[in-house]
């Protein structure tokens, strides 16, 4: 069987907040808060998959998605586009910047709320130079509006005159308007009420099948997982602890990590959004433990899971980093 081409590629990606002190904490004397907030991190998507990205608020999943784009360089590792440094393509390489696009959690933070959104919309395509002629511009805007289901007359409207899941598909017609090949999605449908949410998730996957995109999902929603992804990566205090395909994950997790997320799915039971999950706190992500960063919270923890940071290895076809994974066949 032929290996299907890489996409996009993080190898050993890892990044370090407050290494050193901003001015203003300089000025106050104050130290800065140095967090690991992403370690190790290594993955590969390829062409039209969605490979999910999992995990408790503050696990890292958001710098992920920022180093993976190139809106932040990450301290450690690499990140590639289609074999090419991302580095490199945000400081050169304007053809490839368009392949990579995000949508994010909130549509405001990537819609000028003083923009006419046909304004917003074409911006990508004139900064990168895809074309510049008015009238061309505006076909394509109307295009891009039909394609996520609004009317080409919505472009000389402002952000303010839509609603939360309006504002959203406009955000995914900005990203779509580069022709990308990847676009990062950061909580995309969050914010939105469930049947919104269900709508826009659809329409993602239809936008996927007919340009042939793939997606990063960034998610603590297993619920939207289990409609979105092919394959899942859980993470846990900066590192994956788990990669398998969508089934595996949800079938046979084999983290404890990832089985406690499952059961913590709460019900759909309205009231149960108000319940904390029965996984007790994340530890301080500027002081994880040793080891295995999850050992705190896991009822498997031995010993030796404080001594030694488990690599992600394979198991069954999927990848996991747990010491005792073998042997407890969970
Ligand atoms: N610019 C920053 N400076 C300092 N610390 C940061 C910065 N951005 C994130 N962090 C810290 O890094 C850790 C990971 O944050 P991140 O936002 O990536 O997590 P997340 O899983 O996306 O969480 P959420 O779902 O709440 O956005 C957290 O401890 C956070 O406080």
């Amino acid at each position: 069987m032929t290996e299907q081409p890489m996409l996009l590629e993080a190898n050993g990606l890892g990044q370090v907040y407050g290494r050193s002190a901003s001015i203003i904490q300089k000025a106050l004397r104050i130290e800065p808060r140095r967090v690991a907030a992403v370690r190790g991190v290594d993955f590969r998507l390829r062409p039209g998959e969605t490979l999910a990205l999992v995990g408790e608020s503050g696990c890292g999943k958001s710098t992920v998605a920022r180093c993976v784009s190139g809106l932040e360089v990450p301290t450690d590792g690499m990140v590639r586009y289609a074999g090419e440094s991302m580095e490199a393509i945000a400081r050169l390489a304007l053809p490839a910047r368009r392949d990579v696009q995000m949508v994010f959690q909130d549509p405001y933070s990537s819609l000028n709320g003083r923009w006419t959104v046909g304004r917003s919309i074409a911006e990508p395509i004139r900064v990168l130079g895809i074309e510049t002629k008015t009238a061309r511009l505006n076909e394509m805007v109307a295009d891009l509006l039909t394609q996520v289901g609004l009317s080409p007359e919505d472009a000389d409207k402002y952000p303010h005159e839509f609603s939360g899941g309006q504002r959203q598909r406009i955000a995914i017609a900005r990203a779509l308007s580069t022709k990308p090949k990847v676009i990062i999605c950061d909580e995309p449908t969050s914010a939105l009420d469930v049947s919104v949410q269900a709508q826009i998730l659809n329409m993602m996957k239809d936008l996927q099948d007919e340009h042939g995109l793939a997606y990063l999902f960034i998610t603590h929603d297993l619920g939207v997982v289990d409609h979105m992804a092919d394959r899942v990566a859980v993470m846990y205090l900066g590192r994956i602890v788990e990669l398998g395909t969508r089934d595996a994950i949800f079938t046979k997790p084999r983290h404890p990590y990832t089985k406690m997320l499952m059961e913590a799915v709460p019900s759909l039971d309205i009231d149960a959004a108000d319940t904390p999950p029965p996984l007790g706190e994340l530890p301080d992500p500027a002081n994880p433990p040793s080891g295995c960063a999850f050992r705190t919270r896991c009822p498997h923890a031995q010993p030796r899971c404080a001594e030694t940071v488990p690599e992600l290895e394979r198991l069954d076809g999927t990848r996991v980093a747990c010491l005792r994974a073998d042997e407890l066949a969970l």
